[in-house]
């Protein structure tokens, strides 16, 4: 069985809100607010949620781009909020990050054989042949023409810069790449094209991904399991077959409700059945939420499956067990 390459124990990134003539802390957005996850080598973690619900919190303080309040990061079993370890485990080079906007992320005025090379650059010492022939192999694994290398991005579609993205983040044969809404920005058939190659380079490569999204749709082909993130907590975990089949929670449900369907005799069906689910939802919210609109902590309900349950269900149970 796979190992777990990363574990996430208890975030929590709590950003300071300033104000008034001093400039004082006068309150925290929470945006990640103790959460725990663990992903497996060569295995996909889906992370699902709304805008601002802290999910690339969570991408950017594994990348080291921002820190932990509180909680800890294993890699490979030790912390990596400690530098000493970083270094010692290779994790620069090991994780790395496929951002959403590929234009803003690529350098303008770099051409594509030199932002492919930065990262290798910065881990070893090839000769400008080896360099030269590791970046056409890296174009030759997306897809992309080796003459791309003389090229900058501004000459590329949405789709092949996407491609370019993904060859830089594999350039240092990573063993994890969080991938931020990867596909977001592209048009549908050119978001499954991208999808499918990242699966191809998992395969052959072994790479794990922290695969980021709001959509579920795009999530449910590229991972074994989910979790559904509300204002930066965990709302439901488990495997991703038995979160779609069989969703628990009032906000994950609504969020299921919300796929579109392709069927066009079913959309009168698929109509009642959101507005059912709105209703329940809206109904309901105050038991699922705590007053400050926050999920309650996850409960095990099965094997692999955690839900928010709301705090009577909670109570109640503890009370059967009296
Ligand atoms: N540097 C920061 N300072 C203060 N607040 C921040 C900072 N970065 C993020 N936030 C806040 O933290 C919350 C979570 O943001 P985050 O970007 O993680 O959400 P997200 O789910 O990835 O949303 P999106 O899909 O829109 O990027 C938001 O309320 C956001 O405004």
């Amino acid at each position: 069985m796979a190992e777990e390459i990363i574990q996430i124990k208890d975030l929590k990134v709590h950003y300071p809100i300033r104000s008034g003539f001093w400039n004082r802390i006068t309150d925290y957005v929470r945006a990640v607010d103790g959460v725990s996850l663990s992903i497996k080598e060569g295995e996909t973690y889906g992370l699902i949620g709304e805008s601002g619900s802290g999910k690339s919190t969570i991408g950017k303080v594994i990348v080291g781009v921002e820190a932990a309040t509180e909680g800890q990061i294993l890699y490979k079993g030790k912390d990596i909020t400690k530098s000493r370890n970083r270094k010692k485990l290779n994790y620069n080079k090991d994780v790395q990050m496929i951002f959403q906007d590929s234009m803003s992320s690529l350098n303008p005025r770099k051409r594509i054989e030199d932002i492919i090379a930065e990262p290798i650059r910065n881990f070893e010492n090839l000769t400008t042949d080896e360099e030269r022939k590791r970046v056409q192999e890296l174009l030759d694994i997306v897809g992309m023409p080796s003459d791309a290398i003389y090229k900058f991005p501004h000459e590329f579609s949405g789709g092949q810069r996407q491609r370019i993205g993904v060859a830089r983040a594999v350039a240092t044969k990573p063993r994890l790449i969080v991938a931020d809404e990867p596909t977001s920005a592209l048009d549908l058939s050119v978001q499954a094209q991208v999808l499918n190659f990242m699966k191809q380079i998992q395969q052959q490569y072994n790479i794990a991904y922290l695969f980021i999204s709001h959509d579920l749709g795009v999530v449910k082909h590229m991972s074994e399991d989910i979790a559904i993130m509300h204002r930066g907590r965990f709302v439901e975990i488990g495997k991703s077959a038995d979160i779609y089949n069989n969703p628990q929670h009032i906000y994950t449900k609504r969020l299921l409700s919300a796929i579109p369907i392709v069927d066009v005799n079913r959309r009168e069906e698929h109509k009642r059945m959101r507005q059912k689910v709105e209703k329940e939802f809206q109904d309901n919210r105050d038991k699922w939420y705590d007053k400050d609109g926050r999920v309650y902590p996850l409960q095990q309900i099965s094997d692999r499956h955690f839900v928010a349950l709301p705090k009577d269900a909670i109570n109640s149970e503890l009370e059967g067990e009296k």
